[in-house]
């Protein structure tokens, strides 16, 4: 029972009915979060990284979208559950953190009445305790003078704040798994720093499980205890964050820290010369391409990457997993990070294997 991760996410699959057909966000993706770590979910826009997040409480209407696949949480099927007996769990123990907390906030009524609303929500308490526990909570995310900020509105807080109130919302319910979707990306990169500093204190504080959405690596460095790379719906490799930032295996992930300034770990001629973004963009989501979702992109695709499902997982030990052929017993991933630039395929993309000379 103690070996159960607190969150293990298998075969999670998220599409939308759309005009246009059956749009696959999230396309078979495992990963676990487990008590006491950062998990950050990171990849480029469109990747799925929310919806997923979000299939994992259900926070996405079905129909229009559909989830299939296996969440268990605390060793619990969650896909099982009525929506009723998810009621404990969705913003609860499981607790959510978006962007933009001005959404999230009434500008109409106090902080104060906010936060012991929530309370109130979850606990048969008195108003005055209630009030008690919100000036608590207000103090613990480091609202200073929090006895007094009780009593003024959203307009008065700045947008680092008005984070922390969320934060403090999100932590009415004591949760075992905190989701933070994006959570520093509308601040200022001042505030951003002070808002994971905050998350982490809080991780070891309360012993959470803490999966963190982001597009920014250099993030990522700094709070990641492990980290699923997603990339159109699919998970491209996933580790501990030292591994991944020291010994990145699959292409897209090197050419996502090769974007990343003062990241100098074995950048590849290709790589080096991109920095500053990847190339071309990700698959129509409606029509997604065969084998690696990454190949269309990727310097060294070859004929067999354009075929069949993303490949399966190849574990290169030590929790280190990554969707690429190759990895596969027999082929030679060397070819990856030899320092060689690949030779350029047809209509300028580079591709490797695929040319004459090569
Ligand atoms: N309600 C919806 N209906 C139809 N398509 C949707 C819906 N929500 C998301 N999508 C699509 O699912 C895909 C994944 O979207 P998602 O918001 O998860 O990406 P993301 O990785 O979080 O991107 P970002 O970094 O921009 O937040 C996108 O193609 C998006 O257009
Ligand atoms: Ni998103």
């Amino acid at each position: 029972m103690t070996d159960e991760p607190l969150l293990a996410v298998e075969g999670l699959r998220t599409t939308f009915e759309t005009e246009t057909g059956e749009l696959v966000a999230v396309d078979g993706i495992d990963f676990e979060v487990r008590r006491g770590e950062t998990v950050c979910l990171v990849g480029e826009s469109g990747s799925g990284k929310t919806v997923a997040v979000e299939s994992i409480a259900r926070l996405i209407d079905q129909p229009p979208g559909r989830i299939e696949g296996s969440v268990r949480f605390r060793g619990e099927e969650l896909t099982d559950l009525s929506d009723e007996e998810l009621r404990p769990y969705r913003g609860a123990s499981i607790a959510y953190v978006f962007q933009n907390p001005q959404d999230a906030l009434n500008h109409c009524y106090t902080i104060g009445w906010q936060l012991i609303e929530a309370i109130r929500v979850h606990e048969d308490v008195s108003t005055s305790a209630a009030r008690a526990r919100a000036i608590d909570l207000l103090d613990t995310v480091g609202i200073p003078d929090p006895a007094s900020r009780i009593t003024e509105y959203p307009h008065q807080f700045s947008g680092g704040e008005k984070q922390r109130v969320m934060i403090a919302m999100a932590l009415v319910t004591e949760p075992d798994l905190l989701v933070a979707d994006e959570p520093t990306t509308a601040l200022d990169v001042t505030i951003q720093a002070d808002i994971l500093q905050l998350l982490e204190e809080l991780k070891a504080t309360y012993g959470m499980g803490v999966l963190f959405v982001t597009h920014d690596l250099a993030t990522v460095s700094e709070i990641a205890d492990r980290v699923v790379v997603l990339y159109a719906g699919k998970v491209m490799e996933r580790g501990g964050v030292l591994e991944l930032f020291e010994h990145p295996a699959h292409p897209y992930t090197r050419r996502l820290l090769a974007c990343l300034p003062g990241w100098s770990g074995g950048v590849d001629p290709v790589e080096g010369a991109e920095r500053g973004g990847i190339a071309g963009s990700l698959p129509d989501p409606n029509d997604p391409p065969d084998g690696c979702r990454f190949a269309p992109r990727c310097a060294y695709a070859e004929p067999a990457c354009t075929t069949g499902d993303q490949p399966p997982e190849v574990d290169l030990g030590g929790d280190h997993l990554v969707s690429c052929i190759h990895y596969d017993a027999g082929d030679d991933p060397s070819v990856l990070t030899d320092g060689t630039p690949p030779s350029d395929g047809v209509d300028g993309s580079p591709q490797r294997g695929v040319t004459e000379d090569d």
